[in-house]
C-alpha cells in the first residue's frame, strides 16, 4: 500500500459508489511522522480505515518532515501528484490555507465535535474564519534526562539556567560526560532560551519584529555561552541523529526534545529500562520560563477527487479511539479533551508530564509566514553557536530578514 512519495495521480477514484452511497475509491495520505519509529504505527492505523470501508483503498506514503512542505506546495501548484490528505505541521497549515491548497472543513464529516479539541491545538487550524485542518497531535519541548547519570553525579533536575550550568559542571567532573545536547541545526531549539529571556521571534499583535531586541541578543549570547563553556555540546548539521545517538548512548545526561522523540529514545541502550528516562520542564531564563507549541494537523487537499472519503479518513484518524491508540503506542499527546479521559492516556507518564507543558506553551502567531521565520534564524543561530558570527549580528541579520518577509512590520 505504501507508494512512492510522488503521491497518487490516480484519478479513477470517486467519492462514493453510485448505488449504496458507501465510501469508495483511493485516499492517498502523506504522513510525515518519523520513519523507523512512528511511521509503522500510523501506517497500521491508516490501513485500518479500509476494514471500515472495504471499497476505499488507503495509499499510505511516508514523506520526510523536511521534504513534505515544499513537495506538497509544488504538487498543489502544479495540480498533479498532491495527496488527498496531508499531515500538515501547525505552521504549514495557515500557509497552505492562504495559498488555497486546503479544502475548508466546516460542515463536513472531517470535523466532528469541534469543541472537543484543545484550544491551543485548534488555533492553528483556523484561517480567515474557516477551519482548514483537524488537530492530530500537539507537542512542546522539555528536558529529557538520564536518571542513572544524574544519580551517579548527585545532581537534581535543573529548573534555571544557572542550575543547568552547575549540574553540567558536576556531571562533567563526576562522570566525564557532557551535561546537555543542544540542537544547533534547528532554531526551534533556540526558542525556550529566547522565551526565558522574555523574547520572541515577533509580536504579531503589534506587527513588530522582536528577534533582534535586547532579549534576543541576551538569549543568543546565553546559548553560545552554554556551548563555549562546555555545558552543552552541539552540531551544525545532522542534529537530530547526533542528539538522539548522544542521549541514547549515554554520552550526554540531558537533551531538550519533545514527545515525538520518546519512541526512538526508548530504543536506546540507556533506556531499555524506560524508568531511566526522566522528563522535566525546560529551565527558566532570567525573566521567564516557556517552551514553544508544536504539533500536526490533518488537512484535505482542495483538489482531491475523493473529498468524501478524505473527510471520513481525517475524522477516523483524529477520533478519540485513534488518538488513545497513538498515545498508547507512541506516547504522543492527543488533541481531543475527551481523549485525556481514556485509560491508556490517563496512565501514560509522558502525557502526564507534557500535558501541563503544552497547556502553558508559548502560542505562536498562526500567520502564513510563521513557518518561514525559522529558515533565516537557523542560519544565524548555527553560525553564532559555531563562532562564525557574533550573537548581536546573528539576531540583527535575522531581524532584517524578517522585516523583508513581513512587509510593513516594525
Ligand atoms: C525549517 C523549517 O521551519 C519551520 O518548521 C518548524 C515548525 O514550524 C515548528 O513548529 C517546529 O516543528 C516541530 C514540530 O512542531 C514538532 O512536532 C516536531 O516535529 C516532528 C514530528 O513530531 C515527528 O512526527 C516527525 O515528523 O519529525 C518532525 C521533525 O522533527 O519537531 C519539529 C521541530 O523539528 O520546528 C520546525 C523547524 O524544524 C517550517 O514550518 C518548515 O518546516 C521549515 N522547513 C522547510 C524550510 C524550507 C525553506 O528553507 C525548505 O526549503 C524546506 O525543505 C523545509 O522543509
Amino acid at each position: 500500500l505504501a507508494a512512492t512519495a510522488c503521491g497518487s495521480d490516480d484519478d479513477s477514484s470517486d467519492s462514493t459508489s453510485k448505488s449504496s452511497g458507501e465510501l469508495s475509491g483511493t485516499v492517498t495520505w502523506w504522513d510525515t511522522s518519523t520513519a523507523g519509529s512512528e511511521d509503522k504505527v500510523f501506517k497500521k492505523i491508516a490501513e485500518g480505515f479500509e476494514k471500515l470501508h472495504p471499497k476505499v483503498d488507503v495509499k499510505y506514503v511516508n514523506v520526510p518532515f523536511g521534504d513534505a512542505q515544499n513537495k506538497f506546495k509544488n504538487a498543489a501548484q502544479a495540480g498533479s501528484g498532491a495527496p488527498d490528505v496531508i499531515r500538515s505541521e501547525v505552521a504549514w497549515t495557515p500557509e497552505f490555507a492562504d495559498l488555497g491548497y486546503l479544502a475548508p472543513l466546516d460542515g463536513t464529516t472531517a470535523l466532528q465535535k469541534q469543541d472537543d479539541f484543545l484550544k491551543q491545538a485548534a488555533a492553528s487550524t483556523k484561517y480567515n474564519g474557516k477551519t482548514f485542518a483537524v488537530p492530530q497531535v500537539i507537542d512542546s519541548l522539555g528536558i529529557f534526562y538520564n536518571k542513572k547519570i544524574f544519580k551517579e553525579a548527585g545532581v537534581e533536575v535543573p529548573t534555571t539556567i544557572d542550575e543547568l550550568k552547575s549540574a553540567s559542571k558536576k556531571i562533567k567532573s563526576k562522570t566525564g560526560k557532557t551535561g546537555l545536547y543542544l540542537r544547533g541545526d534547528d532554531a526551534y531549539w533556540f526558542l525556550p532560551f529566547l522565551y526565558g529571556e522574555g523574547g520572541d521571534m515577533v509580536n504579531a499583535s503589534d506587527k513588530a519584529v522582536t528577534i533582534d531586541n535586547a532579549a534576543g541578543v541576551k538569549a543568543m549570547k546565553l546559548v553560545k555561552d552554554l556551548v563555549d563553556s562546555g555545558v552543552a555540546k552541539t552540531d551544525a548539521t545532522d542534529g537530530w541523529d547526533n542528539m538522539q545517538a548522544s542521549f541514547k548512548d549515554g554520552d550526554v545526561a540531558m537533551m531538550i526534545n519533545g514527545p515525538w522523540a520518546v519512541a526512538d529514545t526508548y530504543a536506546g541502550k540507556e533506556f531499555k529500562d524506560k524508568a531511566n528516562l526522566g522528563v522535566a520542564p525546560v529551565p527558566a531564563g532570567s525573566v521567564a520560563q516557556g517552551a514553544p507549541q508544536g504539533g500536526h494537523n490533518l488537512a484535505v487537499y482542495a483538489g482531491s477527487k475523493n473529498l468524501e472519503a478524505s473527510y471520513a479518513f481525517v475524522d477516523y484518524m483524529t477520533s478519540v479511539k485513534t488518538q488513545a491508540q497513538v498515545t498508547k503506542e507512541l506516547n504522543l499527546l492527543p488533541t481531543r479533551t475527551s481523549a485525556y479521559a481514556e485509560e491508556s492516556v490517563v496512565d501514560n507518564e509522558i502525557v502526564g508530564f507534557f500535558k501541563p507543558v503544552v497547556e502553558s506553551a508559548v502560542e505562536r502567531p498562526w500567520i502564513p509566514e510563521t513557518g518561514s521565520l525559522f529558515a533565516p534564524l537557523v542560519t544565524e543561530y548555527t553560525k553564532a553557536l559555531t563562532g562564525q558570527t557574533s550573537p548581536e549580528k546573528a539576531v540583527k541579520t535575522t531581524g532584517t530578514a524578517y522585516r523583508k518577509l513581513l512587509d510593513g512590520w516594525k
